[in-house]
């Protein structure tokens, strides 16, 4: 049995003026992986096209072992899917929401659904109009997870949440996620929510996978570097180096491949590093971002 949750290879969608350009990624089984991009970026295309909402023109696309579209159905009996334009009725109840689903799914667990119900602290009765954005996006997440799924693909689900409403989403999340073996897709251009929650982090723009990799490595492999360049030595190229800034003396060089190597190879080149800066898993979005796109226009 494959251990991936979620595989796509070389996978394309063509639209009037959007190319999602062949796209390959995997997600393991028991990973959390959130997917950023800017608007626009292809996030929403590529989990429509993961839930059979869509699909694609070319490439393979297998989810919970099983190809998409052709066996969709028994794949979205096991997947738990939330999007931000998810319809649930403003007229009826949690309780009459709960029922509802509860006839459609056969895995459904009536306890799990009451714990999450305190949880995040959602009234049965009221009629879902009343709820707020925030309460709205808790009890959609209660209407999956109490389904049990695999796989459970959240398309922005924090998007137009207030701060207040996003850090309790977050926390709720945050809180199940680490009670349960979740394998777990996350789309978002927060990258601070994407950082709170994912193990693995894929960065996209422009209908194209720029990066991916797991959470820790993006955070030591990306460095900003000082360096005091005295007159005469000439700066080395760093492995990876995406922005170098400054004239004369001093030079600030962001690395998406720092190691020992680049200091020993400064040194000897006898250029005096000042100090050695962590990024941000934002800043790291954004310098990739902006070096993907200067590489294309040059
Ligand atoms: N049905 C469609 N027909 C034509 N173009 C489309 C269609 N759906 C999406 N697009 C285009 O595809 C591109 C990618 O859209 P997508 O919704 O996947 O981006 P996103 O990364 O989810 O963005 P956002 O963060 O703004 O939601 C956009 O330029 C959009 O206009």
């Amino acid at each position: 049995m494959s251990t991936l949750a979620l595989e796509l290879c070389g996978v394309v969608k063509k639209y009037r003026h959007f190319l999602l350009d062949g796209i390959n990624l995997e997600l393991p089984t028991g990973s959390i992986m959130g997917l950023i991009g800017a608007n626009g970026a292809g996030k929403s295309t590529t989990i429509r096209i993961l839930m059979g909402l869509i699909h694609q023109d070319a490439g393979q696309v297998r989810v919970l072992d099983k190809p998409m579209p052709e066996q969709q159905i028994p794949i979205k009996a096991q997947v738990g899917f939330v999007s931000e334009d998810m319809r649930l009725y403003g007229q009826a109840t949690l309780e009459w929401h709960m029922r509802f689903v509860r006839s459609i799914y056969p895995g459904w667990d009536q306890k799990y659904a009451e714990d999450l119900m305190q949880r995040f602290e959602l009234k049965p009765r009221q009629h879902l109009r009343r709820f707020s954005h925030g309460q709205r996006v808790k009890a959609a997440l209660l209407l999956v997870l109490a389904r049990r799924p695999r796989l459970l693909i959240l398309d922005e689900p924090t998007t137009g949440l207030d701060p207040v409403a996003r850090h309790e989403v977050l926390g709720a999340l945050m809180e199940v996620l680490a009670q349960e073996d979740h394998t777990v897709l996350f789309s978002s251009h927060n990258t601070r929510d994407v950082e709170q929650i994912s193990d693995q982090i894929t960065f996209m723009d422009q209908g194209r996978i720029i990066d991916t990799d797991d959470r820790e490595s993006f955070l030591e492999r990306w460095r900003r570097l000082r360096i005091d360049v005295p007159p005469g030595v000439e700066l080395p190229t760093l492995q990876g180096t995406v922005d170098v800034r400054g004239s004369g003396q001093t030079a600030v060089v962001t690395t998406s491949r720092f190691d020992s190597s680049c200091t020993s190879l400064l040194h000897s080149a006898g250029a005096v590093v000042r100090a050695i800066e962590p990024l941000t898993l934002e800043e790291i979005f954004v310098e990739s971002v902006q070096h993907r796109r200067a590489r294309q226009m040059s």
